[in-house]
Parts: C-alpha cells; sequence; structure tokens
C-alpha cells in the first residue's frame, strides 16, 4: 500500500497542504516515494507523482472523473446532471474539430467589439440590472443589484441581510416563473480613451477587453440590446466574489457559512430563461447543445441555470490566464519587448493597404500557433500559475502499476491524483523552476531520471475539452493586445499567485496591481480567418 505522510491526528495533511501545497509534496514525495496517500480530514488522496505514470493514470479506467464533477455539481452548483458523460462528451465536440474555428471566430469577433469599445469608451457604460420587486419571490426581492458607475469599480451589493438570501434560489415549477432580469435606465457614458495614458486596476482592464468578449462568446447578446444584470462585468464581480470559497464548497462545507458567496450565487442566478438563451444573438453552440440535451432530458430551469455557471467557472480559468499574461509582459520589460517585437513583426509581413486606416492583416489558427515566444510565453504562464488537481474517484480495489514497474494497491471509494504542480516545480524537469523564464518553451526538451518527458505540461488535464479553444483564445488576445494597447504597471505595483489556493485551475493574485494602458493611435486591423471557411458566408 502507499505510504503515509505524517500529518496532524485530526486535520490530516489539510494545513500543510494549506500552507504551500507544492512544497508540502515535492518534500512528501522525496520521503515516500513516487506514490503516497494523504489525508484531508477523512478523505484520502493517493498521489501519483511520477510525471511518466500520467498516460498509465489518465488510461487507467477504475479511475473515474465523474463521480469528481458530480461533487462540484451537486456542492457548488447544486444540481445533477443526467446522463452526463454523453452529455460532456457531445458538448465538447462544440469546440473541438471544425466547431474549434467556428467558436474562434466568434470570439474573435467579440474581442474586436471590446477593443472598439475600450477606445470609444463605450465599454465604460456600465449596465446595471435591478429586479422589480413587484415580479420577485420573497427570496429574491432581497437582492438589489447597484452597479457604480466607474471605469475602476463595480460595487454590487445585496440589500438586507446575507441571511435572508437564498442560494440555491427556489424557482417554482412552472419555468417562467425565473426571475426577471429588466433593462436598466442607467448608463452613463465616458469620453474617449484614445490620445492619453488611463490607469485602472489591472483586474478592471482584463474584465473589459477579455471576460465580456468571453462572457458574449458563451451567452451570447441579448438580441433588443438591453443592458440587464446579466452582464458580464457584473458577472464577473460576483465570479470572483464566489470563487473565493470553492475549494470549501466542493469539499461539502455548506454555503451556509459563506454569506459572501451566497449573495454572489443568488446574483449570479439571474439569467435568462433557456428558451431566451437560446435565441441570444451569437449564444455559443456548447451552450445551446447542453441547453437542449438537458431539456430533452427533463432538467429544470434551475439545473439549466446551475450548468450555465459551471461552464462560466471552466472557462474563467482562460481569463485568470489571461490575467497573468498582462501581468507578466507588464512586469518585464524584457518580456513586453521581445513578444511585441515578435507580434509587430508577424503583423508587418502580413498587412495589406498602403495608408494606416486600410491596413490590415488577417490570421488563421495555424499562424497564431506559429508565433514560438507567444507560444512558449503562455505555456510558461500556465506551467507556473497551475494549481488543479488531477483528480479522480477510485471504482474498484485497483493495482496500479507505476512507469517504473511499481505496484501499488488503490483502495475502492478513495481518491487518486496527479499534481501537476508538482511537475512544474520539480526542479529536475524545469532548471530553476521558481524563475519565470518567458522563452523557456522554445524547442525545448524536458527529461526526468534521464528520461524523456513526453507531458510536461499537465494544466488542462487529460479530460479538459476546451484546451485547444483557450489556447486560441489567449494567443489571439495577446496578439491584439500588443498590436492595439501600450501598458505597464504603476511604480511599484507588484503581485504574485496566491497559494494558499491551490486546488484552483489557475491560481489568483494575491493582490490586484494598478496599470495604465494608451491605446495606439491607427493599429492595424486584424481579422481571424476560419480555415474551415467563414459559418457566416456559409449560412449566407
Ligand atoms: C486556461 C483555461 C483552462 C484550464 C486551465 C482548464 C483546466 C481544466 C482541468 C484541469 C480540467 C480537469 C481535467 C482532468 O482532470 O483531466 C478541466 C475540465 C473541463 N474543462 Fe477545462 N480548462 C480551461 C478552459 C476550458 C474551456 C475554455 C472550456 C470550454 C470551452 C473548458 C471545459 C471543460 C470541461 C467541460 C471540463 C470537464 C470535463 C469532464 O467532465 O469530463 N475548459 N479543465
Amino acid at each position: 500500500e502507499p505510504p503515509v505522510p505524517r500529518g496532524h491526528w485530526f486535520w490530516g495533511n489539510c494545513i500543510q497542504f494549506k500552507e504551500h501545497a507544492v512544497k508540502f509534496l515535492l518534500k512528501a514525495h522525496a520521503q515516500c516515494g513516487d506514490v503516497f496517500t494523504v489525508r484531508f480530514l477523512n478523505q484520502h488522496i493517493t498521489m501519483v507523482l511520477d510525471v511518466h505514470s500520467y498516460e498509465k493514470f489518465s488510461k487507467e479506467r477504475n479511475f473515474d472523473f465523474h463521480e469528481i464533477t458530480k461533487q462540484v455539481n451537486q456542492n457548488v452548483f447544486h444540481y445533477e446532471l443526467v446522463n452526463s458523460r454523453k452529455m460532456i462528451s457531445e458538448a465538447g465536440q462544440k469546440v473541438n474539430g471544425r466547431h474549434l474555428f467556428t467558436s474562434m471566430e466568434n470570439f474573435a469577433l467579440n474581442l474586436k467589439n471590446a477593443f472598439r469599445d475600450m477606445k470609444s469608451g463605450n465599454s465604460e457604460k456600465q449596465a446595471v440590472g435591478s429586479c422589480s420587486t413587484a415580479q420577485l419571490s420573497d427570496n429574491e426581492r432581497v437582492r438589489d443589484l447597484n452597479v457604480i458607475n466607474s471605469s475602476t469599480s463595480i460595487n454590487t451589493t445585496a440589500t438586507g441581510s446575507s441571511s435572508n438570501i437564498i442560494w440555491p434560489p427556489i424557482y417554482k415549477e412552472n419555468q417562467l416563473e425565473r426571475p426577471q432580469i429588466i433593462p436598466n435606465p442607467s448608463i452613463t457614458t465616458f469620453d474617449k480613451m484614445s490620445t492619453c495614458w488611463h490607469e485602472d486596476d489591472l483586474r478592471n482592464f482584463a474584465s473589459r477587453t477579455f471576460f465580456s468578449p468571453l462572457f458574449y462568446t458563451i451567452f451570447g447578446r441579448d438580441t433588443k440590446g438591453q443592458d440587464t444584470s446579466f452582464h458580464p462585468q457584473v458577472f464577473h464581480k460576483m465570479f470572483d466574489q464566489f470563487h473565493k470559497y470553492f475549494n470549501f464548497l466542493w469539499l461539502g462545507v455548506p454555503h451556509q457559512l459563506f454569506p459572501e458567496a451566497m449573495s454572489a450565487g443568488a446574483v449570479l442566478a439571474q439569467q435568462p430563461t433557456s428558451t431566451e438563451m437560446m435565441a441570444r444573438e451569437g449564444c455559443s453552440e456548447y451552450i445551446k447543445f447542453a441547453t437542449d440535451f438537458m431539456l430533452r432530458h427533463s432538467q429544470s430551469e434551475q439545473d439549466i441555470v446551475g450548468h450555465n455557471l459551471v461552464f462560466l467557472h471552466v472557462n474563467y480559468n482562460t481569463f485568470r490566464v489571461v490575467y497573468w499574461c498582462m501581468y507578466k509582459l507588464m512586469e518585464d520589460a524584457k518580456i513586453m519587448a521581445a513578444l511585441r517585437e515578435e507580434v509587430e513583426e508577424v503583423v508587418e509581413a502580413k498587412r495589406s493597404g498602403s495608408s494606416p486606416e486600410e491596413a490590415a492583416a488577417e490570421f488563421t489558427a495555424d499562424d497564431i500557433h506559429k508565433l514560438t515566444l507567444v507560444d512558449s510565453f503562455l505555456k510558461e504562464v500556465i506551467r507556473s500559475m497551475s494549481g488543479v488537481f488531477m483528480i479522480r474517484k477510485v471504482l474498484e480495489d485497483t493495482v496500479f502499476t507505476t512507469d517504473s514497474g511499481i505496484n501499488y494497491n488503490i483502495r475502492k471509494g478513495d481518491r487518486v491524483a496527479i499534481y501537476p504542480p508538482a511537475f512544474h516545480y520539480d526542479p529536475e524537469i524545469y532548471e530553476q523552476p521558481e524563475t519565470f523564464k518567458f522563452d523557456r518553451f522554445v524547442d525545448a526538451t524536458f527529461y526526468k531520471n534521464g528520461k524523456i518527458v513526453k507531458h510536461p505540461l499537465i494544466g488542462f488535464g487529460s479530460l479538459c475539452p476546451g484546451q485547444k479553444f483557450a489556447i486560441l483564445q489567449i494567443k489571439w488576445f495577446i496578439i491584439n493586445l500588443l498590436n492595439s494597447f501600450k501598458l505597464e504597471l504603476l511604480d511599484g505595483e507588484r503581485t504574485g499567485p496566491n497559494t494558499n489556493m491551490y486546488g484552483h485551475e489557475i491560481l489568483p493574485p494575491t493582490h490586484d496591481v494598478r496599470c495604465r494602458f494608451l491605446a495606439k493611435d491607427s493599429p492595424v486591423t486584424l481579422t481571424y480567418v476560419n480555415n474551415y471557411g467563414s459559418h457566416k458566408t456559409r449560412n449566407l
């Protein structure tokens, strides 16, 4: 049986893990070997800390991921997905193959709009939604969404005591009784932001340039063009608040202990009905498929709300990576200069038209992937910031044979995990793992125990269906960002990953930083070209 590292008689290894998961696991590995079992209160997780055993681990049929997602869905988002294996496997195809390119095309359009709005000042119109108390149940009536119109802050508060707020909200059987989201008339416009530098919190800047297009790519836009509480900036703010408690919630600690998470959850539950959602312009194929699937399996509107939030939750990882990309570019002038040079060179080579106004450059997915420094930089961000478990439930007593041929008896009912951050910070695989080296992955091969590591970067686990889409989105964002903006940190502003949050797919920062940015004059217009031919053209 795998050995067990020493821990507290009651907490097990909780405290060591919370202090610094990677340091604890690397130390336990040195003492116990490649496979050992840690204990969190009464839950046992067997860690397979051998990078060469990754494929065997991923392919072991008795190690099941669905039991884990079921736990997250129930404990955090309060719903159960009927026929979940089929649903995830079929929905996952909606962001892969030819769908990858159409999804990307939608994202690129939304990104273009977000950048255009940033420059014209439109993105600073913060839509504000509040529920009409006449239309709401008692539980919903206590929520009042106040969004302060400011370039730097959105303040969403729930009036009434938090104990009045119920998460998950209780809907009546009639699906039309879902909370109505009403248009909010208070919209403020701001001056154009071109021609001068603007200061902002990095989260806010990243939210307006990246989270907004991400949100619209998933949920589309209201065809009537109404601004409501179902708005990217409101959801971003609330998700941030909700996510702080994610590790506790999925382990099963009751929501009631976290009033802040409950009030955020109550706001996040205010979504269009499934019919309204599917009619939204640009609603993703993934959401449409999943909603239709769930309706066919007689799932409730509340279940669909829960699923929408799970989907936003997985996409939120992409936002977190983008935050770190922006930060790392600004933190080191050398990195900024090197990536800017690579992007400008490619854009210049591709640009057409003689005057700046006519200048345009087209990129296919292949073109995007050819930028080797952008590629390496993104991998380095994922290496240094991922915090996720690749965790499975053990369905049957299993003899697991590591790559080096050692057998371990793994018990049915336990959990078993690979911990990618422990590989990502293994000094034998990565020289000076604590140092951020943006070009680390250029033409690089990594070794452990003298053998090539086939999968040195495991930030997406083995099952994430969104990996290709996320990578393409982020690279395209970086190219557009460098093409359109100059950006820098304000003096003395520094942050780092919050290592108390290991367990999140991508670590959040310990605190936010202030930055300033300047929209470039007449940047080259960048267009993403769908390799498979635009679905928009095909539909004509
Ligand atoms: C940088 C961005 C992302 C990161 C770091 C990330 C990471 C992960 C990880 C670590 C897992 C668990 C996989 C495993 O244990 O083998 C996962 C699962 C999943 N991810 Fe992602 N992900 C990202 C973006 C996305 C996007 C954009 C989508 C959708 C378009 C997505 C959809 C999913 C889904 C549906 C699952 C659950 C799969 C299942 O239940 O079988 N992810 N992701």
